[in-house]
C-alpha cells in the first residue's frame, strides 16, 4: 500500500505537485494518468524519496521510503530505463544492485528469465534497443521479490509485442496481490491494463475511481447523421420525440439513440440518408476532457514473451 498525503512540490514559483491525496491499494493495477508535465513522476520520485516534499508526506506500508531496511525488497520501481552503466552487462548491471543490495545472486538468473533476457546477459547493455532497456529496468525492478511496484510510462516507445508483456506482467503481478501503481499520459492504454485510476492534472488530483466507473461515465454513445433533405429529417425526430444536436458540417448527433429505430423512421417518411453510424466516445477523448483545463503543453494547430509465472508463490505479509 503506497499512501499519499497532502503531497506538494515546488521548484521555485512552479508548483509541480499540489496537495495530492491519494492511496494505492495491492492486488489491483492503478493507473496513475495525466497529461505532459501534470507531476507523475515528481510524484513517483517521491514516493522514493529521490525527491523530497516541499509538503505532506507518502508512506509504504506506513513507512517512509528512507526508513525501509532493504528497500529493494519493499519497492521496486522503474522510471528512467536509460539510467544504466552502459559498459556493463545487463547480468552484471544486476549482480552489482543485488549485491549491494543484500539480493541473492541467483535472483539475477531469475528476473533475466521472467524478461526474457537471458540469451543476451552477456552482452553490453550500450547495445540494447528501447525494448531490451525497458526490460531490463523490469528485471531491476523485480529483483528484491518486492510487494510494492512502480513504473513510469513503461511502454514508451514499445512494438505491440512489448506493450502486450508489459501489460500481461503487471495484471499478473497485481493477481499475486503485489501493489502496482504505473503511469501512463495514454487512457487507452490504461483501459487495458489498470482496475483503478488517479487522475492528474497541473499536479492536482482531477479523478480517483476504479476504470469500471471512469467507463460508466464517460462512454457517451451516440448515432451520427447525415442528410441531404435536412430539415425535413429534424422535423421528423423533433416529431417523434427524439433530440437531436447540430454536430457541425451538416451532421447530425442522436445521444443514446439507435441507428436501427432512426434508420426506420426516415424509411417510413421516405428520408434519404447519406450517413447513419453508430458511435462510441473514446475513452482517449473522456480523459482529454477530464484534463483539458490543466493541460500544460498545446500544439498549436492552426485551428481551434508472456511473463514466467515467478513469484506465483509469493503472498502478501
Ligand atoms: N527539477 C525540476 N526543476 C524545475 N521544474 C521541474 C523539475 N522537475 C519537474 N519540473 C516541472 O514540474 C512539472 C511536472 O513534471 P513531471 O516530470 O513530474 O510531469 P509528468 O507528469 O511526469 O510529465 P511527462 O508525462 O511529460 O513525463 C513540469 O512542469 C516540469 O517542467
Amino acid at each position: 500500500m503506497i499512501e499519499v498525503e497532502g503531497l506538494t512540490k515546488r521548484y521555485g514559483d512552479k508548483v509541480a505537485v499540489d496537495r495530492l491525496t491519494f492511496s494505492v491499494r495491492p492486488g489491483v493495477v492503478t493507473g496513475f494518468l495525466g497529461p505532459n508535465g501534470a507531476g507523475k513522476s515528481t510524484t513517483m520520485r517521491m514516493i522514493l524519496g529521490l525527491d523530497h516534499p516541499t509538503e505532506g508526506d507518502v508512506r509504504i506500508d506506513g513507512t517512509h521510503y528512507d526508513r525501509l531496511k532493504d528497500p529493494l525488497t519493499y519497492v521496486g520501481a522503474l522510471l528512467d530505463a536509460k539510467a544504466v552503466h552502459g559498459g556493463r552487462s545487463a547480468y552484471h548491471h544486476l549482480l552489482c544492485l543485488a549485491q549491494s543490495n543484500g539480493i541473492p545472486r541467483r535472483r539475477v538468473a531469475e528476473v533475466l528469465d521472467t524478461v526474457g533476457l537471458t540469451a543476451v546477459a552477456r552482452k553490453k547493455t550500450k547495445g540494447f534497443s528501447l525494448g531490451m532497456g525497458q526490460r531490463l529496468g523490469i528485471a531491476a525492478a523485480l529483483l528484491g521479490d518486492p510487494r510494492i511496484l512502480m513504473f513510469d510510462e513503461p511502454v514508451n516507445g514499445l512494438d505491440p509485442e512489448g506493450i502486450h508483456w508489459i501489460r500481461t506482467l503487471m495484471k499478473s503481478l497485481a493477481a499475486q496481490g503485489r501493489t502496482v501503481f504505473v503511469s501512463s499520459h495514454l487512457m487507452s492504454e490504461m483501459a487495458l491494463t489498470a482496475e483503478h485510476l488517479v487522475v492528474i492534472g497541473q499536479g492536482r488530483l482531477l479523478a480517483d475511481l476504479s476504470m469500471s466507473d471512469f467507463i460508466r461515465q464517460n462512454s457517451r454513445s451516440y448515432v451520427r447523421l447525415r442528410s441531404p433533405q435536412r430539415e425535413r429529417l429534424l422535423d421528423v425526430l423533433h416529431q417523434a420525440g427524439i433530440t437531436v444536436v447540430e454536430a457541425g458540417g451538416g451532421a447530425l448527433e442522436v445521444e443514446g439513440g439507435k441507428a436501427e429505430q432512426i434508420g426506420e423512421l426516415a424509411a417510413r417518411n421516405g428520408l434519404v440518408l447519406h450517413e447513419l453510424s453508430p458511435q462510441q466516445a473514446s475513452l482517449e477523448e473522456a480523459f482529454m476532457r477530464l484534463t483539458a483545463g490543466a493541460v500544460e503543453y498545446h500544439a498549436h494547430t492552426g485551428q481551434d514473451a508472456e511473463p514466467q509465472d515467478w513469484g506465483a508463490g509469493w503472498k502478501e505479509a
